[in-house]
């Protein structure tokens, strides 16, 4: 069987440096090149084992990556407004995208899929490729069917773009199909200091905690008269993520849409 052609964007980064790693010594991959706007191939020297990819094309253009590479799947680690320019300029190109990049609007989600559909190929936006995340979240939705009051705390490392985390907005957003609509809070509460409650998300409040040291943890925090019900994930290095990010690979060649969180493709 043919092996399945990805493009790295983002190679140097905390992800992109392991995703290079798991992509290089997957048997069933190849790693035909990587998309690095810095266009340096010493820069691979940040990389464990850089040796390994001397060989490995480095472009700093989306277009010519995307044109002289014939890859099967692009796999976006970047930031924010560069991973939504190159998860379209992939699907304009036909091919599809892996996206752990997070921090997309509800528009750009929305645009993407009309895309993918467009063209017919498959594309996966996964916040978290964690399976313990995954699971965090699917267990938050069957709990906010008994617990409409909930707030989420997400931590993460000082060097994190977005906030709140991919993973807390997807938490929310997996929590609203089954929680029944509560404002939460007092009625008359009000903050001394702006953004004390945290953000709000359909009534419930999400909390950004941003410190060195940490990776990515969130706690789901459920109250009721007498009990509360805490779920919680770490994720402690980022190897942790890897499994679902060869899963992606393997199954954005499947399908042909968009599909937005892992919780859609594991059983
Ligand atoms: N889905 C998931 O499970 C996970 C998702 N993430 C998300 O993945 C993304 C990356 O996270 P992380 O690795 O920690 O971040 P990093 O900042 O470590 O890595 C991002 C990398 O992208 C590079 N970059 C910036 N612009 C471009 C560009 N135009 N072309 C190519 N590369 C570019 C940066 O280079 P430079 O620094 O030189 O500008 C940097 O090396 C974030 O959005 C994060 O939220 C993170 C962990 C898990
Ligand atoms: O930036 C990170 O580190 C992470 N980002 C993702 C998110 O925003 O949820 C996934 C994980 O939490 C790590």
């Amino acid at each position: 069987m043919d092996k399945v052609r990805v493009i790295i964007a983002g190679p140097r980064g905390r992800m992109g440096k392991e995703a290079v790693k798991l992509v290089f010594h997957e048997e069933k991959f190849e790693l035909v090149s990587v998309l690095d706007h810095k266009h340096d191939q010493k820069m691979l020297h940040e990389i464990d084992d850089f040796q390994l990819y001397e060989n490995i094309p480095v472009y700093s253009n989306v277009e010519e990556c995307l044109q002289k590479s014939n890859a099967d799947v692009f796999v976006d680690l970047t930031t924010p407004e560069v991973g939504y320019l190159h998860t379209k300029t992939a699907l304009q190109y036909g091919i599809r995208p892996v996206v752990g990049t997070t921090g997309f609007t509800q528009e750009q989600l929305i645009e993407l899929k009309q895309l993918a559909e467009e063209k017919n190929i498959g594309c996966i936006i996964a916040p978290n490729f964690a399976i313990g995340a995954v699971l965090m979240m699917k267990f938050s939705q069957l709990a906010a069917k008994y617990f409409k009051d909930v707030e989420i705390i997400e931590m993460h490392h000082d060097q994190k773009l977005d906030a709140p985390s991919g993973t807390a907005v997807k938490t929310a957003e997996m929590i609203s199909l089954s929680r029944e609509k509560k404002q939460q809070g007092h009625p008359n509460e009000s903050e001394s200091i702006t953004g004390a409650r945290g953000a709000n998300f359909d009534g419930m409040h999400i909390h950004s905690v941003r410190l060195p040291g940490l990776i990515a943890h969130q706690q789901v925090l459920f109250g009721a008269d007498g009990q509360s019900l805490t779920i919680r994930h770490d994720s402690y290095n980022r190897s942790s993520f890897m499994s679902g990010v060869k899963l992606s690979i393997e199954t954005v060649l499947a399908i042909n849409t968009l599909v937005y969180g892992l919780e859609n493709i594991i059983d």
